[in-house]
């Protein structure tokens, strides 16, 4: 069974709000809803505590509630004694068990408190037991416990505790998913966490690479098998959603978790499709990609054009790689210019764009008549035997150059109306050397049907822009001809 903490009711108006709109209208399928509050307050009397009021109010019957198991705390935060302590655990969960609920106890701080005062932590698990608590999870609140103390602790649990237990971990020491994961190898049942990892400080133990682990490696029932294919797009919602970005890096569901960059690893994926992949990516919903780089080999360089329905000869191959290194030591990236690299391998094989030839260009911004800066742009192009020119203005020199060439293509070639313009990115390569510095542009393109990207270098903004946007109209043609049928 899978279960979803909500929230605190009574904590503020939205997490109220929430489990009254909840308790309606959410309608969960494979999963039921947790309200999470607290023990009783010290020296108080559980039936006029608001906290557990409120949590019985809630309407769920599955609560959660948390309990100094550290002795520390009860003295200096709760400043309070330890029997006071222990009485707190056992009122407030038997009044809950009492109103119907099934009670989980997050022993909070278990492990630090466990390694300070073994039996105080062993004797919060014992009240709550006796209180008739279902679960007993064990919290790791300030993530510092290392995977080498996990199972001598939970064997200590394990020989004193009959209840099941769940475990806990915060991420503050970069362990919680590797604890979960022994922890469960040691009889947890219960594993909390967050989707993505997010939480307090440094997050909670990121659930995704847990369930995919749990399910994937070790055949132990987590999310209902046929959800796991969701885990990649679930993630990467959550994400858009929190508008808390996943790194590309993220292990099972990042866009880079299966990406294959260095030629080893894809020649030798060529010949066995998971010789550099820990789990078939198609299982969490996620699938393989390779980028072309410098580290790239022959072999990333045939599949990336088999993936365009290129076929590289022997000598373009050899060509084509020393090129692209050289090229990306002068600081082209084509990792993320899939349209240049496009193109460049069409060259390798003898291509040459037969839309248009650029005969000249230049660009002039006047920022001395008017309120309004103005930047105009002149292209001269060939094509066919036809030789335009064309003006245009634009915001700025890119905007201008892009008008311009629009107008004078647009007539022998009207699918370009249907290409846009949707990104441009400008990046210094040497900041050392100041406004001198070599300068590499990005541009994103798309049409109805599909996405490119085109990149251009130089010590001058304005050709590195034109070139990487005169590639993205060449692109665009190439897509609209392949599209058509004509020849390549
Ligand atoms: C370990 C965890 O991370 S559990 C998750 C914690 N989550 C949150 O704290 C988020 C929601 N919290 C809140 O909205 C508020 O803190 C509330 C509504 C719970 C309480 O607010 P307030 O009544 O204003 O108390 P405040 O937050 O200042 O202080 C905490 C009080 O709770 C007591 N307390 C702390 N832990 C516990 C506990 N496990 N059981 C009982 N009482 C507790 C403290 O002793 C203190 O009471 P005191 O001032 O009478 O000594
Ligand atoms: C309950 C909780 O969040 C903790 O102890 O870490």
């Amino acid at each position: 069974m899978q279960f979803i903490e909500g929230g605190w009711p009574g904590a503020n108006p939205k997490d109220a709000a929430f489990f009254a709109r909840a308790t309606s209208e959410l309608k969960l399928h494979s999963s039921r809803l947790v309200a999470f509050g607290s023990t009783r307050r010290a020296n108080g009397d559980v039936e006029n505590d608001p906290n557990l009021r409120a949590l019985v109010a809630s309407g769920v019957a599955d609560v959660c509630i948390v309990a100094k198991a550290w002795d520390y705390h009860v003295v200096h935060a709760l400043r309070t004694s330890l029997e006071e302590a222990l009485a707190m655990v056992r009122d407030s969960v038997a009044f809950l068990v009492g109103h119907g609920c099934n009670v989980f106890l997050d022993a909070e701080h278990f492990f630090d408190g466990f390694k300070g005062n073994p039996d105080f932590a062993i004797a919060v698990l014992s009240a709550a037991a006796e209180g008739g608590a279902s679960t007993l999870v064990l919290c790791d609140t300030n993530g510092g416990t290392l995977p080498s103390e996990i199972p001598s602790i939970i064997s200590k649990v394990n020989d004193q505790i009959a209840l099941p237990f769940g475990v806990h971990f915060h991420n503050d020491s970069g362990c919680a998913v590797a604890n979960s994961l022994i922890a469960v190898d040691l009889g947890a049942t219960q594993v909390q966490g967050c989707l993505n990892g997010y939480g307090e400080r440094t997050g909670n133990a990121n659930l995704v690479p847990i369930i995919a682990a749990l399910s994937l490696k070790q055949a132990i029932s987590t999310i209902p098998p046929q959800n796991l294919q969701l885990l990649t797009t679930t993630a990467r919602h959550i994400a858009e959603i929190t508008n808390l970005p996943l790194s590309p890096q993220t292990p099972y569901v990042g866009s880079s978790a299966f990406t294959h960059k260095a030629g080893l690893h894809v020649s030798a994926i060529a010949r066995r499709s998971d010789a550099y992949e820990h789990i078939n990516p198609d299982l969490v919903g996620n699938h393989s990609r390779f980028v072309v780089s410098e580290m790239a080999g022959r072999q990333t360089l045939l599949i990336k054009a088999g993936e365009l329905g290129l076929e590289l000869t022997d000598d373009a191959t050899t060509s084509l790689l020393q090129r692209l290194k050289d090229l990306e030591h002068q600081g082209y990236h084509f990792e993320v210019a899939d349209g240049s690299l496009e193109l460049l391998m069409r060259h390798a094989l003898g291509w040459v764009q037969p839309y248009f030839e650029v005969e000249s260009y230049r660009v002039a911004t006047d920022g001395y008549h008017g309120p309004e800066l103005l930047t105009e742009a002149t292209v001269k192009v060939r094509v066919n035997d036809n030789r335009i020119i064309a003006t245009a203005e634009g915001n700025g020199p890119v905007h201008a150059l892009d008008q311009a060439l629009r107008q004078a293509l647009q007539t022998t070639y009207p699918s370009l109306k249907t290409m846009g313009l949707d990104d441009y990115k400008v990046r210094v390569l040497d900041t050392s050397s100041g406004t001198d510095a070599v300068v590499r542009v990005l541009i994103d393109f798309s049409d109805s049907e599909t996405q490119w990207t085109t990149t251009g270098v130089s010590t001058n903004i304005i050709e590195a822009s034109f070139s990487a946007l005169t590639e993205g109209f060449v692109l665009a043609l190439v897509k609209t001809t392949s599209s058509e049928g004509s020849a390549q």
